[in-house]
């Protein structure tokens, strides 16, 4: 993923537009993998809480491949945030060297347990049936893939505060110093943005999702089209959720940027 250019003095150069640009190629990764996982019903007994056992089979398949992944380098990437911090190995291979572009404390800021929760207390049942149909690897696999995009998507505002920050340290550091989240917030947000990324991903929904039924050149009635998720319950989950949680993420960051 696109995110650092390096300038011909070597520095690197980071700009808003080049953040919101991979914010906007992750939302097709993420609108997929909502299409994805739409397909098997709730399947709540893989991940709620097994009582006799230690985990549920989604938190041990989870923790299982992050560690496998961990050994090939995936957390060396500051895009990337484990969900199972405590278990992750280092690399058993040497590592790509990323360019660091990121304030040290950035490792610090990782809200995955309260992603973990808000995607499978509240976003999940929004898009999938009701039911239980026993297939939980594959239900599974496909949670894993939902909630590593939505983890990737909301830390990435590590970046996007980085390069607001940078571009007006002077409005930033007051705020900073006396620790007014509502200032930085404030500061941060671009309502209209805001407006572009939920219409935007509603239409991706619309585009990515709908059912196709026959190869007719008449597809004009629009009434007839069906959609394998609701194009606006997308909408919500970025209006309720991924936006406010990406805005938490960059509140979270500034406030350590001078540390
Ligand atoms: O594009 C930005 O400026 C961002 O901070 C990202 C984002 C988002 O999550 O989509 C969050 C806050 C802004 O109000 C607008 C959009």
């Amino acid at each position: 993923m696109a995110r650092v250019n390096e300038s011909n003095s070597g520095s690197d150069v980071l700009s808003l537009e080049s953040i919101r640009e991979s914010l906007i190629r992750q939302e097709d990764t993420i609108v997929f993998s909502l299409i994805e996982r739409s397909q098997f019903p709730l399947n709540s007994p893989a991940f709620e809480d097994s009582g006799n056992l230690s985990s549920s089979l989604t938190e041990f398949f989870v923790r299982e491949i992050e560690v496998l992944q961990a050994k090939v380098g995936r957390y060396e990437n500051p895009e990337e945030n484990p969900f199972f911090l405590e278990y992750i190995p280092h690399s058993v291979f040497p590592t790509h060297k990323y360019p660091t572009v990121l304030h040290p404390k950035a490792l610090s800021v990782n809200i995955n347990k309260r992603i973990w929760d808000v995607y499978f207390k509240e976003v999940l049942p929004l898009f999938v049936k009701p039911g239980d149909d026993g297939n939980y690897p594959s239900t599974a696999a496909s949670d894993l893939a939902c909630l590593q995009a939505l983890s990737r998507r909301i830390h990435y505002g590590k970046f996007v505060a980085e390069v607001k920050f940078r571009d007006a340290p002077q409005d930033y550091e007051p705020a900073i110093r006396a620790k007014d989240t509502e200032a930085l917030m404030k500061l941060l947000t671009f309502e209209k943005v805001e407006e572009m990324v939920k219409k935007r991903v509603q239409k991706k929904a619309e585009t990515f999702g709908q059912e196709v039924k026959c190869i007719s050149s008449d597809s004009s009635d629009e009434s007839e089209k069906k959609y394998k998720v609701d194009p606006l319950v997308v909408s919500r989950i970025y209006g309720e959720w991924l936006i406010p949680l990406t805005k938490l993420v960059e509140v979270e960051y500034l406030l350590r940027r001078l540390d």
